[in-house]
């Protein structure tokens, strides 16, 4: 495996240096991407043959990713050097959020030598402050250490601390006021508990130990912070319990979905796949708390999560349904039940406990159209919605960073057979003239650009919309779209590079991929 190192041939791993994904899955990358730029080149040597005018690669950077598929994957080990947080615009404005990032960064970066990282509005989401570090940093492991577990590795790359549940193992003498080397473990190997693991693993930084091993272990459950970072090796910003009220960590591409879809004040959309809310409470904004978002999930403690989140930006046009997005289409034995509970749809407040339901109401008064919304639960009657955002579960391979990710073929593969279900509930609760939006956060084509071209020739009543702002790349060729239909969908990743050189926060998010429809009739 060219440029990248196999996860069980080494101890130790660096950061950045490694591909994330299984052998298997990266073969089947190999393939289906490197099959996409192969069929290109052989098309253009075809045409050079006939001579015919050369085709001119119109996916530039692909050229480069031809070369070093191996290469590219090894960045999904890497967190993007660019942070992006969502300002809530309901209650501050951008000048005011760049000066609260700025002051927490000033906190944070108390002893430490390199410079602040700087905060800016995003070139073209207004709503969207990007936070430029320094990324790969050079530290020395301290001697003592705590091992922690992949899911609290990849939260410690992104700026968070260490909390007490995440750590698995820790040195036999560890008391509070250590200094500690922080370990990811890589392959799901240490027990908890463990003094001294030896597993693959890879250095995250050192810290200052809050709870000593005895606390960490003996306690039946332990929580809150067990080593606050201090020099870590990504020097990703904290910034995820800075102003809950007014900033939202969210990547990019997430962010940009929600201006695609753009809906307009006092109307209904439908979110159909939308725990934990991070999309669902940016329409929310978008749409200034009028009308009203219904917010579907199929997991009962994901749509707590909708909830919570919701609450914490004061969002109040949210209502939040469990259920399963596969059958929200309104059957005639569902039309005989009445209650919400009789359909299946288990309802969650919209308003939560604390808020001033007078209030709300004498301003839901004011605004007429919103009344027109009475929180209808699940199924729904075909073309009842104008706006429909379908952000499908699917195999993520696009997040970042991974660190030995599990997801096998047999994942794989499922994933699009859901998705079409999915595609094939949304056009049909699509009204003539509405729009919808797919997008997934990962990079395997079978679930961005060859699910786009099954539902064109699906419903031939469906055409694909260009999506703007640009700021992806277009879809790869040879998956069934033309080269039209691949510049209207917007591609992030992966990106034919590994290290932090990247100068554009455009070009180094998550792997994202995102399509947009109209229904014709
Ligand atoms: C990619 S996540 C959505 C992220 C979310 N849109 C956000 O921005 O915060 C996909 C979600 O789909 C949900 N899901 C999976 N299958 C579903 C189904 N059949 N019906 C409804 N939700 C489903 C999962 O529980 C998961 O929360």
């Amino acid at each position: 495996m060219a440029g990248a190192e196999c996860l069980s041939s080494k101890e130790q791993y660096i950061l950045g240096e490694f591909n994330p994904l299984l052998p298997e899955v990266t073969d089947y990358l190999r393939k289906s991407l490197r099959s996409v730029t192969h069929n290109y080149d052989n098309e253009a040597s075809k045409n050079q043959e006939d001579n015919t005018c050369i085709k001119k690669p119109f996916i530039t950077d692909f050229n480069e990713f031809h070369h070093d598929i191996d290469k590219a994957l090894t960045s999904l080990s890497l967190p993007p050097r660019f942070t992006t947080v969502r300002v809530n615009l309901l209650k501050t404005n951008v000048s005011e959020a760049v000066a609260l990032v700025e002051e927490q960064l000033r906190l944070q970066h108390v002893g430490k030598s390199t410079p602040l990282p700087l905060v800016y509005q995003h070139h073209k989401l207004p709503d969207l402050l990007v936070v430029e570090s320094h990324g790969i940093q050079k530290v020395k492991p301290a001697t003592k250490e705590v091992v922690v577990g992949r899911m609290c590795g990849s939260a410690v790359l992104r700026g968070a601390e260490v909390f007490a549940p995440g750590v698995l193992g820790a040195t036999p003498d560890l008391q509070v006021g250590d200094a500690v080397a922080v370990f990811a473990d890589l392959n799901d190997t240490c027990l908890r508990g463990c003094k001294d693991f030896r597993g693959s693993k890879m250095f995250l930084g050192n810290g200052t130990a809050l709870q000593s091993r005895k606390e960490l272990f003996q306690a039946s459950k332990s929580t809150g912070v067990a080593v606050s970072m201090k020099e870590q090796i990504f020097d990703s910003p904290s910034l995820g319990s800075c102003h809950l009220n007014l900033l939202f960590l969210q990547n990019l591409p997430s962010v940009l979905c929600g201006h695609i879809l753009n809906p307009s004040k006092h109307m209904k959309v439908l979110d159909m796949c939308a725990a934990p809310g991070g999309k669902t409470t940016h329409i929310a904004m978008l749409m200034c708390n009028t009308g009203q978002v219904i917010a579907v999930d199929r997991s009962h403690n994901k749509i707590e999560q909708i909830r919570s989140n919701a609450h914490r930006l004061s969002l109040t046009n949210i209502t939040a349904y469990k259920y399963d997005s596969t059958n929200l289409i309104l059957t005639s034995d569902d039309k005989n039940l009445k209650s919400d509970e009789e359909k299946g749809g288990e309802v969650f407040n919209k308003i939560p406990s604390n808020i001033n339901v007078d209030k709300i109401c004498s301003e839901l008064a004011n605004s007429a159209e919103d009344l027109k919304f009475s929180s209808p639960a699940p199924p729904y009657a075909p073309s009842s919605f104008k706006w429909i955002l379908l952000d499908a579960p699917c195999s993520g391979l696009g997040q970042r960073p991974q660190s030995h990710t599990k997801t096998n073929i047999k994942e794989l593969h499922s994933f699009p057979v859901v998705q079409r279900k999915l595609l094939k509930t949304a056009v049909e609760l699509l009204e003539p003239g509405g729009k919808l939006v797919y997008s997934t956060c990962t990079i395997v084509t079978e679930e961005n650009e060859k699910m786009v071209k099954w539902l064109l020739d699906k419903f031939p009543n469906v055409e694909l919309i260009n999506t703007t702002p640009k700021l992806g790349k277009p879809g790869l060729p040879h998956c069934g779209l033309t080269k039209e239909q691949c510049e209207k969908v917007q591609r992030f990743g992966p990106f034919p590079y590994t290290n932090v050189h990247v100068q554009h926060v455009d070009e180094d998010t998550i792997g994202f991929f995102v399509a947009a429809f109209k229904k014709l009739c």
